[in-house]
């Protein structure tokens, strides 16, 4: 479903038979502004590997990304080892939904299974969310026809040699607005974008931390939320005592209930030594109406790039939101689900 001449088709389906009128590229996706037959302007990044076009902002919309953040930044360093940046919110009331219910609406996401081995054991994991992402690591970057080139040289990469499995995808204009804001109120860079809808209170992440060997040693996160409230949990990892060692001060779990439009910045020692997640939410409170996470890092290197399509991406089908049943569906090859 997802191989490239299998996208090439659905692209070809849904081609606007408007008049097209190409107005920028930037960042490998080629940016068109389709006229439609009432005169809409609709603009959207087109790029091979996508399933299909992905539309950007509206006007209204993008308009408002300058003056993001909408508050400041509280420092949260008090724990050992902790170091968070809470913007509660980082987008305003109003423009969290627009842009919760337009990402929903509009992204390609997937249900990611994948095998691991544990004491020679096999075991299927389904993951309990919707996944997609978009980026490329460092060592290489999308030209403005959407090849990867080095990122050094501009020479081609070649696919089968060096991403051989994965489709790389540029971000798309709707994202990376949010990106280049997310540098400019952080002062990191970052070249993934990783995105999880939680449809429901049975979709949760279970514990783990984001210190990947293929980012850099300390790696700064930044994690938005929009759409449900979902608390968001973070424990110390455990310590193992280390003779001569000062020991590690003792630490307390958090609980932060993140609301639509926040954005914690997670840094410093924090991947090393704390464990977050969002568990399942039962009962009354299951049915929220489905949460959006967005997630900006900086991978370093080609392995990174493939870890983040092979668990986001994989090699399953694609859903699309659908708007009349108000649920994910199942894309199949016209569109319609
Ligand atoms: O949904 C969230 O807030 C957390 C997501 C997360 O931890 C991750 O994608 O690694
Ligand atoms: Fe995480």
């Amino acid at each position: 479903m997802s191989g490239p001449a299998r996208k090439r088709t659905l692209d070809t389906f849904f081609k606007p038979t408007s008049k097209r009128t190409r107005v920028s590229e930037d960042n490998g996706g080629s940016s068109d502004l389709e006229i439609s037959s009432e005169d809409h302007k609709l603009e959207f990044t087109h790029h091979s590997s996508y399933p299909f076009p992905i539309p950007c902002f509206p006007y209204s919309v993008s308009a408002n990304f300058t003056s993001l953040p909408c508050t400041v930044g509280k420092a949260i360093n008090d724990q050992a080892d902790l170091d968070l940046l809470y913007f509660q919110p980082y987008i305003p009331k109003n423009l969290e939904r627009q842009i919760f219910e337009f990402l929903r609406r509009e992204l390609p996401f997937y249900r990611v299974e994948y095998k691991i081995k544990r004491g020679g054991v096999e075991t299927q994991i389904r993951t309990p969310r919707y996944t997609t992402v978009f980026g490329l690591d460092e060592t290489s970057r999308f030209n403005e026809d959407g090849e990867i080139v080095d990122a050094k040289t501009g020479k081609e990469v070649k696919r089968d040699k060096d991403y051989t499995r994965c489709s790389p995808r540029p971000i798309p204009k709707c994202l990376d607005g949010l990106r280049i804001s997310t540098e400019a109120a952080t002062g990191c860079r970052f070249n993934f974008c990783l995105v999880n809808y939680y449809a429901s209170g049975s979709d949760s992440i279970s514990y783990h931390s984001d210190d990947e060997r293929f980012l850099e040693p300390e790696p700064a996160i930044a994690s938005f939320s929009l759409g449900a409230k979902r608390d968001f949990l973070m424990k110390h990892k455990p310590v193992i005592p280390n003779g001569n060692a000062e020991p590690t001060p003792e630490t307390k779990p958090i609980k932060l209930p993140l609301a639509s439009g926040d954005m914690i910045l997670m840094r410093g020692k924090t991947q090393g030594n704390w464990l977050h997640s969002i568990p399942k939410r039962t009962g009354k409170n299951a049915e929220d109406g489905g949460r959006i996470n967005i997630t900006f890092r900086k991978a370093m290197v080609k392995a990174g790039t493939e870890n983040y399509y092979h668990y986001n991406v994989g090699t399953g089908p694609v859903y699309k939101w659908d708007n009349s049943s108000r649920e994910m569906k199942l894309l199949t090859f016209d569109g319609r689900g």
